[in-house]
């Protein structure tokens, strides 16, 4: 891979610390929890469902729970076997819909197979979906109401806002259509003034539109999808992906969807994989589960 005439040799993208936003982020959080409990008397609850021992997800609800408790929220979890049927799952969705402790309602993704995900995600009553993944919050932030947004597609958001402040007019090139990361944060940046692509698996020649974008993101779920010669000089890129790699000595390290060695000598701006995107995750989730208490004790959403 060459780099572009126009940036120097020795060009370093710099890099975007999801990992101290996230942090701060929660700080904030937790302030306003505070404040939020002193004017309604009212501690936020979530409520997180996990069915089965899948052991990445078992970290992600696990770290759901402690910064649930750092940011002075009550947590309520929710550890089902695997053998839960979709009606078992179904009727405890229907009793934290009912219970006024009970502000935000996720599902940990993905399920078991056998347990229809659409159904389910569908169960949780839309005000409580901190997720955003319902299609009452996803036909909202279709049509441009306001809504639950999911939380990943929103740290990207705010990062991208952060760095690049007004964003309109600028090509957007998201790479991956999954109604978790890719569709809502496309929708997103068209809110935004963006002119957005969205690339796919029928995408004919995704490296040439990738090199159109003044921002690009990807989150497709393919390691090192990405190489250098894919971005345009001077670009931010999100990567949204996060594998799990074995090295020749034995260790795991994590790897994103862009091959990061190569982008860093490309881009203007880059997320790392690991401290990027990810933490941006449950930050956004302690956000919405804030909004959603808020929403459910006054009616309004600041
Ligand atoms: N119901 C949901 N399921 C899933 C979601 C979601 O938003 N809602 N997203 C992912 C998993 N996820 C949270 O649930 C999540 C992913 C990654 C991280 C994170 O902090 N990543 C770190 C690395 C962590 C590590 O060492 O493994 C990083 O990228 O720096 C937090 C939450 C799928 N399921
Ligand atoms: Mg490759």
């Amino acid at each position: 891979m060459s780099t572009s005439p126009s940036l120097p040799s020795d060009h370093q993208a710099s890099l975007i610390d999801g990992k101290g936003f996230a942090a701060t982020l929660r700080q904030q959080i937790r302030e306003d929890v505070r404040t939020f409990h002193d004017e309604h008397g009212v501690t936020p609850g979530l409520a997180v469902i996990l069915v089965g021992n899948d052991p990445a997800s078992e970290v992600y609800v696990r770290n759901k729970a402690i910064q649930t408790h750092h940011a002075g929220m009550r947590s309520f979890m929710h550890m089902l076997p695997e053998t839960t049927s979709e009606e078992e799952l179904l009727a405890l969705i229907e009793r934290l819909n009912h219970d006024p402790e009970i502000h935000g309602i996720l599902v940990q993704l993905p399920l078991p197979n056998g347990l229809d995900a659409r159904r389910v995600t569908n169960a949780i009553q839309p005000e409580k979906d901190v997720d955003g993944l319902g299609e009452i919050n996803a036909g909202r932030l279709a049509i441009g109401l306001p809504s639950l947004i999911p939380c990943t597609p929103l740290g990207c958001l705010l990062l991208l806002r952060d760095q690049l402040g007004d964003m309109r007019g600028k090509h957007a090139v998201v790479i991956g259509c999954s109604n978790l990361v890719g569709k809502p944060l496309a929708l997103l940046l068209l809110a935004e003034g963006c002119t957005v692509s969205i690339a796919h698996i029928h995408t004919r020649d995704t490296a040439a539109l990738a090199r159109q974008g003044d921002i690009l993101v990807v989150a497709t779920g393919c390691r090192e999808l990405v190489h250098g010669d894919w971005i345009k000089p001077g670009a931010t890129v999100i990567d949204v992906g996060i594998t799990r790699v074995t090295t020749e000595t034995g260790k795991t390290r994590l790897v994103g969807d862009v091959v990061f060695d190569e982008a860093v000598k490309v881009a203007g701006r880059i997320t790392p994989v690991p401290g990027g995107v990810g933490p941006m995750t449950i930050a956004c989730l302690l956000k919405n589960t804030l909004m959603a208490a808020r929403l459910l004790v006054t009616g309004k959403s600041e």
